[in-house]
């Protein structure tokens, strides 16, 4: 049986979030104990013009978009950075294989375009208001049980939900 997803109008792109949220559990793998820093912000700014120009070609508000993945990208650092401090506290828990950077860069990249798609599909629906901040609780409750979100996974779905409406 497949994998129940999030409920409600704002599911699909909920479950987009989490599936970003657990990439970034393999970019903190990917970087932890290579001195290489969680931030980069030459990367970040990339991605940040790239979803703006598609967003205007996709006929949804650049300003809004940029917000929304600005949020993805804080709660990608709170996962590397709950990560980070966690393996360094508990070595025995730290990953044993590092995964490739780049690879799992190409993988953010297929979900960005996933994610873009969603806001395109939700745009109805994600105005500031009961309704929308309704929707948004229902998804990110559902998603938090389906997916069971620890603690420091739960925290970052907030962060990166918290400009949905
Ligand atoms: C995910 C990474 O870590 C950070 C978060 C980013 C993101 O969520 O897109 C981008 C660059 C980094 O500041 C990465 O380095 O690729």
């Amino acid at each position: 049986m497949a994998a129940p997803d999030a409920a409600g109008r704002l599911g699909p792109l909920t479950d987009l979030v989490v599936q970003r949220l657990q990439v970034s559990d393999q970019v903190a793998a990917a970087k932890f104990g290579t001195g290489k820093p969680i931030d980069d912000p030459v990367r970040e700014q990339q991605e940040l013009a790239e979803v703006r120009a598609k967003a205007a070609t996709l006929g949804i508000d650049p300003d809004r978009t940029a917000a929304f993945f600005e949020d993805q990208i804080a709660a990608s650092k709170v996962v590397q950075r709950g990560l980070f401090d966690r393996w360094t506290r508990h070595p025995d828990q730290a990953p044993t294989t590092r995964p490739d950077l780049n690879v799992i860069r190409a993988e953010l990249d297929q979900l960005t375009t996933s994610l873009l798609a969603q806001l395109v599909a939700t745009d109805g629906v994600r105005h500031p208001g009961i309704g929308c901040r309704v929707e948004v609780a229902e998804a990110q409750l559902s998603a938090i049980v389906i997916d069971r979100l620890d603690a420091l996974h739960r925290n970052a779905l907030r962060t990166a939900l918290r400009s949905v409406c």
